[in-house]
């Protein structure tokens, strides 16, 4: 179960919301949860019962640990792997300063193993929805072994890009990816486009062809691009190509559909 909040901003306002998403949750109200209420109060974050009794108080330090971004590289990364990180990152450099950004250059997406515990606040939401819960695709500790992956977005283009390297535990046929792992994976990028359209949001509908086998241990690259918006629905196509772009490996359209935090909590 995944959520965050951005918003469809500028390039810098981007980078600025993605590292707010972690820390997001602020004042965040109070949440409808059965018989149980969140009240947030900046800074300090109050979890009370409906008898308003406090069952703990939090103050800002807790939150003050930097999680670890997977999105960064580590010795499992091919050269490949490395090779169209290094060329995204060098062209996704920050605006200087005084020079207007109208989101023309590649943003790197920080990626966490939770969604919720880094967040102020959303480590209570995290208990009470699932105190152990890991993002699906940052849950193996082996580098290298699963899913090695870094999400660039573009925004002038409403584009992300995904540099994916795909480990020997998502085998599917003889020394191939699992049709399921490749599924996440497009899930993984077509959910994060839409989020950065508008958060929170849910798959609604995923639709894929597999056109050829991805081979284990190769380097993919997963692109998505918007369709359409119709209100809450945002439309994605996505494509899994080899890095030279010569073979087609997948091709998907997705539907995201936005929700109120209380759909989440309604389960
Ligand atoms: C800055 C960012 C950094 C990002 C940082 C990244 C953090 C890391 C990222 C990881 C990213 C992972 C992303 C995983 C995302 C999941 O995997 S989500 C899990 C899988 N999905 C689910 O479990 C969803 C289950 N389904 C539901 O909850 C509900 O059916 C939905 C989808 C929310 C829709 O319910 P609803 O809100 O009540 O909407 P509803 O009124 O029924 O329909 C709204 C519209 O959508 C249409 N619709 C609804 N369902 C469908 C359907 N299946 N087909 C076609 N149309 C549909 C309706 O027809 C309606 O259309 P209109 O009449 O408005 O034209």
């Amino acid at each position: 179960m995944v959520f965050f909040f951005a918003q469809s901003l500028s390039i810098l306002e981007m980078a600025r919301s993605v590292s707010r998403i972690f820390s997001g949750f602020r004042c965040f109200g109070s949440l409808p949860f059965g018989n149980t209420q969140l009240k947030t109060q900046c800074p300090s974050v109050l979890f009370r019962t409906t008898s308003e009794r406090t069952v703990v108080q939090v103050l800002p330090s807790i939150f003050s640990r930097k999680p670890r971004d997977f999105s960064l590289p580590n010795s499992s990364w091919g050269e490949e792997m490395m090779r169209l990180y290094n060329y995204y990152n060098s062209q996704s450099e920050e605006a200087t300063e005084g020079q207007e950004d109208h989101g023309e250059q590649w943003t790197r997406l920080p990626s966490y193993n939770r969604s919720l515990k880094y967040a102020t606040g959303g480590v209570y939401l995290s208990k009470i929805i699932q105190s152990k819960a890991r993002l699906f695709t940052r849950n193996i500790r082996d580098p290298g072994a699963a899913f090695e992956y870094v999400v660039f977005f573009r925004q002038d283009k409403q584009r992300c890009v995904c540099v994916f390297q795909a480990g020997h535990l998502l085998e599917g046929p003889p020394g191939h990816v699992h049709g399921g792992a490749i599924a996440t994976m497009i899930d993984t990028v077509t959910g994060t486009h839409a989020s950065l359209l508008s958060a929170p949001v849910m798959t609604a509908n995923l639709n894929i062809n597999y056109r050829s086998p991805i081979p284990l241990g190769s380097t993919v690259l997963i692109e998505s691009t918007l369709d359409k918006e119709e209100g809450k629905k945002k439309f994605i196509l996505c494509s899994v190509t080899s890095t030279d772009g010569s073979r087609v490996h997948t091709e998907a359209t997705a539907l995201f559909v936005s929700i109120s935090i209380s759909h989440l909590l309604r389960g």
